[in-house]
């Protein structure tokens, strides 16, 4: 069984939320990418989202487009985003890993590679968020093969097309919070609630949802109602305040635990 569903079968029978962060691979460098992976386990996450840094966030806000110029200057790819995941697992992480990536670089590197290095990689689940509608049946057959969820997006606009979206969708299905790009945000739309009591009545796959998420209250007021929350943008600030500490060796284990006690209290 994929390790996302067994992940979230745990959390069931614990009547707990899968805490999934998202974090830029390469930031501030691969090495340290793969401590705060491990970082992230020992605060609590479930899942981890593998950001392929794109030199083209078109989703992003502020945070997320510094952390992928930080990581793009190691020439961070595809592949050692998938490499960062097989060393986590060898430092003994047990987190399913998604990798995040925009369509882009995928298409580069060639769907047949792309899907052979993924399998090989010990990858659970896939998040594109550009994916074109019309090319999601071709990359949701490839993943099926390698036994890959690709976890698909719904935003609140989606609307009429929230039942298509989700038809047939493996994982979970990651329901935006908010419209416009990544990054914190002090308050969510009056029918957040509504959109995703409206999305679940679309699927049986555990639902997640993600945007805008940076503390301990907005984690536990859509924990009540969903199966997972997603948090990017504010753990991605925590890496960048963190990284004068995390370059120095005196300094290199407080800047981690700085990340590992902001992401307890989202747990
Ligand atoms: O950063 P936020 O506001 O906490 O949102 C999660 C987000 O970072 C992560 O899931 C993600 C990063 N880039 C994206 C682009 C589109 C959708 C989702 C994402």
């Amino acid at each position: 069984m994929n390790l996302i569903d067994q992940t979230f079968n745990r959390l069931k029978e614990n009547e707990q939320t899968a805490l999934i962060p998202f974090l830029t691979i390469g930031d501030p460098d691969l090495d340290t990418s793969v401590e705060i992976i491990a970082e992230l386990e020992a605060a609590g996450a479930d899942i981890v989202e593998l950001g392929v840094p794109y030199s083209d966030p078109l989703a992003d806000g502020p945070v997320i487009q510094r952390a992928s110029q930080r990581a793009l200057k190691h020439q961070v790819n595809i592949v050692s985003c998938m490499e960062a995941a097989v060393k986590a697992r060898a430092a003994g992480v047990k987190l399913p890993f998604i990798l995040f990536t925009y369509y882009n670089p995928v298409l580069q590197f060639g769907l047949d590679r792309f899907f052979d290095e993924v399998k090989r990689h010990d990858i659970s689940g896939l998040i594109i968020p550009d994916l074109p509608v019309e090319e999601s049946a071709e990359i949701t057959k490839r993943a099926e093969a390698a036994e890959i969820h690709v976890i698909p997006l719904v935003a609140p606009t989606s609307q009429a097309r929230i039942k298509s979206i989700v038809a047939g969708a493996k994982g979970f299905v990651y329901c935006v919070s908010s419209l416009g790009v990544t990054g914190e945000r002090s308050s969510f739309f009056d029918g957040v609630e509504g959109f995703i009591g409206q999305v679940k009545e679309y699927t049986d796959i555990p639902v997640a949802v993600g945007f805008g998420i940076s503390n301990g209250e907005q984690a536990a007021r859509f924990a009540r109602i969903c199966d997972g929350v997603v948090v990017g943008s504010a753990i991605v600030r925590q890496i960048e305040e963190a990284i004068p500490l995390l370059q120095n060796t005196d300094t290199r284990q407080e800047g981690l635990l700085q990340i590992r006690k902001f992401v307890a209290q989202l747990k």
